[in-house]
């Protein structure tokens, strides 16, 4: 029986209360599927600073290196806004995707069918079948470039080098190849040079992809696109900076933050997965979170690193159908139950 060994980083906020959500959802799947699960917990973020005076204890990269994949809840928060930069639990996030190497993150838009009247966006707009994958470069740009303050200014660097857009193409190809293969890379190479070279990088790498259809598109204009018509995306991929805000915006087409999953990958099995989301401040301690990002996230590691297709599949199921009569308050509609975030988690096994 495969034994799989998890490191669960709950992080800050509502961070522990939907990582909990999601370790029963693993627990109940590797009940039905006939595989075990070793779980070690770490700190990373606002909990790491107050328990070591670091985001990123290298404990916590130890653990994560030799763990078979890695759960993220989220982490910041105000108490921790005033530390200096490089001491902030963002840092911590930014030190663990970087130590582990997880250059691709991938961040499905998809909505549930019971959730279309959810969605601040018209029926008509959305379809039947939204689907788009978010292929987001994690571990360059600008939140990983020279930053810098002095007296009266302060930088901070978008750089990419052919390598790094190089990799992340091939990763969104890759994808839409096992797709509609169509890829849109999405930038702003009429002002920047950093994303001249990514343009002109994704177009060498479209040679070796000759089925796939490509276009680029300015992110000012996606940004709109993804709210005119969503349906014309099948795979984009983008930037750090880009990929982190078009994907918050293309959460709210399915219908709330708390729906959206990811993985953070390497290229090899470990992975990290993770909600989009942050660490909501606003509503945590309250037991209202949405977990099913966090959820969802679990089901994308059992495909994408633990090869449990089937296992991924049924809680996507699960899902889909507690969506039917429950909701936490955040996709609530009239004539629904309105529940709490350990009862959705709940309901989750309770459907598995
Ligand atoms: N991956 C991570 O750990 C991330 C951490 N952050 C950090 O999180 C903190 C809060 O940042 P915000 O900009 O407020 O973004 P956020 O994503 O935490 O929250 C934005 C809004 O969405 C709501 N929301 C988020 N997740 C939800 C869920 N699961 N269920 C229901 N509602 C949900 C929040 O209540 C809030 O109104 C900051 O310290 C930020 O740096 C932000 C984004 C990602
Ligand atoms: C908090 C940032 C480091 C990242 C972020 O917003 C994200 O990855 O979605
Ligand atoms: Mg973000």
């Amino acid at each position: 029986m495969a034994n799989y060994k998890i490191t669960l980083l709950k992080g800050d906020g509502i961070g522990p209360e939907i990582v909990n959500q999601a370790v029963k959802v693993l627990d109940k799947a590797a009940e039905k599927f006939d595989f075990t699960v070793e779980y070690d917990e770490a700190l990373l973020g606002g909990c790491a600073i107050d328990a070591t005076g670091v985001p990123l204890p290298e404990e916590t990269v130890a653990k994560c290196k030799a763990s078979d994949s890695v759960i993220l809840g989220a982490v910041g928060g105000p108490k921790w806004d005033n530390q200096p930069g490089n001491n902030r639990p963002e840092a911590g996030l930014l030190g663990i995707r970087g130590a582990l190497g997880l250059f691709a993150n991938l961040r499905p838009s998809v909505i549930f069918g019971p959730l279309k009247s959810a969605s601040p966006i018209k029926d008509e707009i959305i379809g039947d079948n939204m689907d788009i994958m978010i292929v987001r470069e994690l571990t360059g740009g600008i939140y990983f470039g020279e930053r810098g303050r002095d007296d009266d200014s302060a930088w901070d660097t978008e750089k990419y080098s052919v390598a790094e857009v190089e990799r992340i193409a091939r990763v969104a190809f890759d994808m839409a190849m096992k797709r509609n293969k169509k890829l849109t890379s999405v930038d702003k190479a009429n002002v920047l040079e950093s994303s001249r070279l990514w343009r002109q990088t994704v177009i060498n790498v479209s040679k070796d992809y000759p089925e796939v259809e490509l276009n680029h598109m300015y992110v000012d204009n996606c940004a709109m696109q993804l709210v005119r018509n969503p349906k014309q995306f099948d795979v984009i991929v983008t930037s750090n900076i880009f990929g982190d805000i078009l994907s918050d915006e293309a959460s709210m087409i399915a219908g709330s933050i708390g729906m959206l999953a990811s993985a953070s990958l390497s290229g090899g099995k470990l992975g990290l997965y993770e909600p989009i989301h942050g660490s909501a401040p606003d509503i945590a301690g309250k037991g209202i979170a949405n977990p099913l990002a966090t959820i969802l996230s679990v089901a994308m590691m059992l495909r994408y690193s633990l090869a449990q297709p089937e296992a991924a599949e049924a809680i996507e199921a699960a899902v889909a159908k507690v969506l039917e009569t429950d909701r936490t308050p955040d996709i609530y509609e009239e004539g629904l139950n309105k529940v709490s975030c350990e009862e959705m988690g709940d309901l989750v096994c309770a459907q598995l």
